[in-house]
């Protein structure tokens, strides 16, 4: 029987609330960081507490996207009843709900086709870690992931195998794309946009000669800095 959005506790209808805002509002980094043409990018979020995810409503332009309009499904990937009438969720939300059933300290899901992350995705390459920003981010080389054909569970299944090996957060889909992931939809999207310049930069070094990776040991200092130490302290963490 569908869930039904209205009948759900006080409680978990603001959390889906407040989630759709989010999901709504980081749709928009996506043209922002060129990350995507036309209508070819979706993000997601786990609601926390809930077996429920919020996910962009499939081709539907980003500047017409809304809270409103985010689509609420389950973990199945099946769509709730929402109030958003006949809009369809996005066309991965098959990949994004076998992440989320898998991989539970994933709380966001982001998928773009981002010009050169694609292209190494196209060749089925694994971008090797020869930037510190890249040990920071990503702890390593940029891994990719098997072919597999939207509209069932093998995309997910392939980003599954994957990342869970990986202190990658992004992985190419080889001959698709990239797909990242994060504690929420915000690391995400950061992944997304560290990963298409990775991908621009190394492109850039790897035309202009040989490249060498950094060496393991300072790819680990440098990764435990960063994910530990970058930024501010969070709310009421020590200064
Ligand atoms: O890669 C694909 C389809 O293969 C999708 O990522 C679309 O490019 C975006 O689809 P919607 O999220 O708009 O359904």
């Amino acid at each position: 029987m569908t869930v039904q959005l209205a009948a759900l506790p006080p409680e978990v209808r603001d959390a889906v609330a407040r989630c759709r805002t989010r999901v709504a509002a980081l749709h928009a980094e996506l043209p922002r960081y060129a990350l995507v043409v036309w209508t070819a990018g979706n993000v997601s979020e786990r609601v926390p507490g809930t077996d429920l995810f919020v996910i962009k409503p499939s081709g539907v332009s980003y500047d017409e996207l809304r809270a409103a309009t985010m689509v609420v499904c389950d973990l199945d990937g099946a769509k709730v009843d929402d109030g958003t009438g006949r809009l369809r969720p996005s066309s991965d939300t098959a990949a994004h709900a076998y992440v989320y059933r898998h991989m539970p300290e994933v709380g966001g899901v982001v998928h773009t086709h981002s010009t050169f992350a694609t292209a190494w995705a196209a060749r089925g390459e694994p971008i090797p870690c020869v930037l510190t920003m890249m040990a920071d981010e990503f702890g390593g080389d940029i891994p990719v992931g098997p072919f597999a054909v939207v509209g069932d569970d093998s995309i997910g299944r392939g980003i599954v195998e994957t990342l869970r090996g990986s202190r990658s957060p992004a992985v190419l889909m080889r001959h698709h794309g990239p797909f990242t992931i994060g504690p929420d939809a915000r690391s995400a999207v950061k992944a997304a946009v560290m990963c298409e310049e990775a991908a621009r930069t190394v492109h850039a070094a790897r035309m202009l000669g040989e490249l060498t990776r950094i060496p393991d040991a300072a790819v680990d200092a440098l990764y435990h800095r960063y994910q530990r130490a970058y930024g501010q302290p969070a709310m009421g963490g020590a200064a």
